[in-house]
């Protein structure tokens, strides 16, 4: 499992404080034992002591062990504190690096690999899956270290008093083990059952949450609703029958001790028939054998949270390293040559598809030109875009930006050069502000209001309640779909590239708008190199050139008429 070593090394960092938290929980159940241990003699002793006569009591000595109870009550409170303050902080160390490593796998694969995906699931995954994992150290190892450590302890001081009753310990804390173990093929099974049901609900509710305004007037609100009920119903009794298997797993370890104090008490009285324990003594074992069991009752619940871990490590090793397609890593330098864009000799499909898209196509843009690709709805405009920065591989030929192979640099790399406003373009649920920064965080409040004059959004940034502060709801909700669309056109000037691709840029706008859109973009940006995907002949004029998208490659057009 190559996630499951990656995150050994992942947790490196936390490991010296995890093997404290480890310590730390041990001393806890030793306390534990050893108040116990010590309250049973104490209380037999002084009952014994108080039986026997004046003399008797006098010669009892209360103090140590009382001071010995109190020491122990006290070190079993502090050291379960910093055991959970010590590996929670751990842990959550860890699902934080787990994260970034999940993300720095995931991201890449975008959007090729992961459109394959459902969204719920992808976040189920990057969300409840390395929780799960991450719950390794605190929830599975700690647990079963402290039992075999503590245990074997526990056994040890037993038999310093009594080796029957050391024995029974030993063979009961032994069953328990076995019992915790019992249940590992059904928790696996369950764990993997409740994964995917939890997968699916967190995938249709996030489709839902989506698209609720077209469940409704489609009138599939009640379809959606009744999937996700049953949805819920399977995981409710895919949760129901883990806690059925935990619970009778933790039944049986509590009828195990209780059984294993009677057998101790059943040995102790024989010892102390036959002189070789005293009669405080005979509590002492009892209760310590009680106490000894404290350390194995968690056990089932780490051994299903075991199963849940090892599940949770498949679903993200699938989601971060099987789907993987080899991308280049950036070498941190720029293109320093951006004098022309070629597609040369490209062919081109999507998987699943049986014809290309794209045929032994060539095309070829200097910088300074600007460019108009037209063509029927489906035959390939925006996909030159996905071609461009490597989303989907192509079945061959090269793209080359000033001569430079674009797939041996990163989409980061080629983003320095080209800004793009696609036409499945993402508006964040923040202000106008906040989706013009996260294009360009250098942006000045200047350079924003001007990119807004150039896609004409002054009026709308003047009547906007809070001006550049307003916000735009979910995906752009709140603006109208030609304003959403300059918005992302104002995003793609600002980062002030060379080049500027611009997928219908003036779909949805009125006439007048259109032409006022494309005069201040060339007035703004007279340098920038243009290549327009479009269907609208008025942006032909403002174009030096028009190619059109036929028989799967490029031929020059006659529409343009300056
Ligand atoms: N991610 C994808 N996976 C599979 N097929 C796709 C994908 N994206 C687009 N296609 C298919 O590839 C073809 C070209 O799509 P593309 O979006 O490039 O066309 P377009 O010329 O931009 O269309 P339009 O003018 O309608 O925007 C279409 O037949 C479409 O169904």
């Amino acid at each position: 499992m190559t996630l499951f070593r990656a995150f050994f090394t992942l947790s490196r960092a936390a490991q010296r404080q995890l093997a404290f938290g480890a310590i730390l929980a041990c001393l806890a159940a030793l306390a534990n034992f050893g108040l116990l241990f010590l309250s049973g003699w104490l209380l037999a002793g002084a009952a014994c002591a108080g039986l026997a006569g004046l003399a008797a009591q006098q010669a009892f000595n209360m103090v140590l062990p009382a001071t010995g109870v109190r020491f122990f009550a006290m070190m079993r409170i502090l050291a379960r504190y910093g055991e959970r303050l010590v590996t929670h902080d751990g842990a959550l160390r860890i699902i934080g690096q787990l994260r970034v490593a999940c993300y720095g796998r995931i991201a890449p694969q975008a959007p090729a690999i992961l459109h394959a995906q459902r969204g719920g699931d992808l976040l189920a995954r990057f969300v409840t899956d390395t929780d799960t994992a991450g719950q390794y150290y605190t929830d599975v190892l700690i647990p079963f270290i402290r039992a075999c450590v503590c245990g074997i302890f526990f056994i040890a001081i037993t038999a310093i008093f009594s080796f029957h009753c050391a024995i029974t310990l030993a063979v009961a804390l032994l069953l328990c083990i076995v019992i915790a173990g019992a249940i590992k093929a059904r928790c696996a099974t369950l764990s993997d059952r409740l994964s995917a049901t939890q997968s699916r609900i967190q995938s249709e509710l996030a489709d839902t949450i989506t698209a609720i305004g077209e469940s409704l007037s489609l009138g599939a609100s009640f379809h959606q609703q009744s999937v996700i009920m049953q949805c819920q119903a399977e995981l409710s009794a895919t949760k129901r029958h883990l806690a059925a298997l935990e619970n009778g797993a933790s039944s049986l370890i509590a009828f195990c001790a209780t059984l294993t104090a009677l057998c101790i008490l059943f040995f102790a009285v024989k010892d102390f028939q036959a002189h070789l324990l005293t009669l405080p003594e005979v509590p002492m074992l009892v209760l310590g054998g009680l106490a000894a069991f404290d350390v194995m009752s968690p056990l089932p619940t780490a051994q299903k949270t075991l199963a849940q871990v090892h599940r949770a490590f498949d679903r993200l090793e699938d989601a971060c390293f099987s789907n993987t397609t080899a991308k280049s890593t950036s070498n941190d330098k720029a293109f320093s040559d951006y004098s022309s864009l070629q597609f040369e000799n490209i062919c081109f499909r999507y998987s699943g598809q049986e014809q290309d898209i794209f045929h032994h196509a060539t095309l070829c843009v200097k910088q300074g030109e600007r460019v108009a690709i037209t063509g029927p709805s489906g035959c390939g405009k925006s996909s030159l875009i996905s071609m461009l920065f490597g989303f989907y591989p192509l079945q061959s030929g090269r793209i080359l930006l000033g001569g430079s192979d674009v797939h041996t640099r990163t989409p980061e790399d080629l983003a320095q050069v080209i800004s793009v406003a696609g036409q499945d373009f993402h508006l964040f649920n923040g202000t106008v502000r906040d989706n013009l920064l996260f294009a360009n965080p250098a942006s000045t409040e200047e350079d924003m209001v001007a990119a807004l004059h150039t896609v004409q959004l002054t009026d709308f940034l003047a009547t906007a309640p809070n001006g550049l502060d307003s916000f735009v709801g979910d995906e752009g909700l709140q603006l109208s779909g030609g304003q959403a669309k300059r918005l992302s056109i104002a995003q793609a000037l600002l980062r002030k590239t060379p080049w500027i691709i611009l997928d219908e840029p003036t779909e949805g706008l009125d006439a007048t708008t259109e032409q006022h859109l494309l005069e201040q973009l060339i007035a703004a940006r007279p340098d920038a190199t243009l290549l327009c995907m479009t269907h609208r002949a008025a942006v032909l004029p403002f174009m030096t050139r028009v190619l059109r998208i036929q028989d799967d490659a490029f031929c020059p057009s006659e529409e343009k008429k300056p």
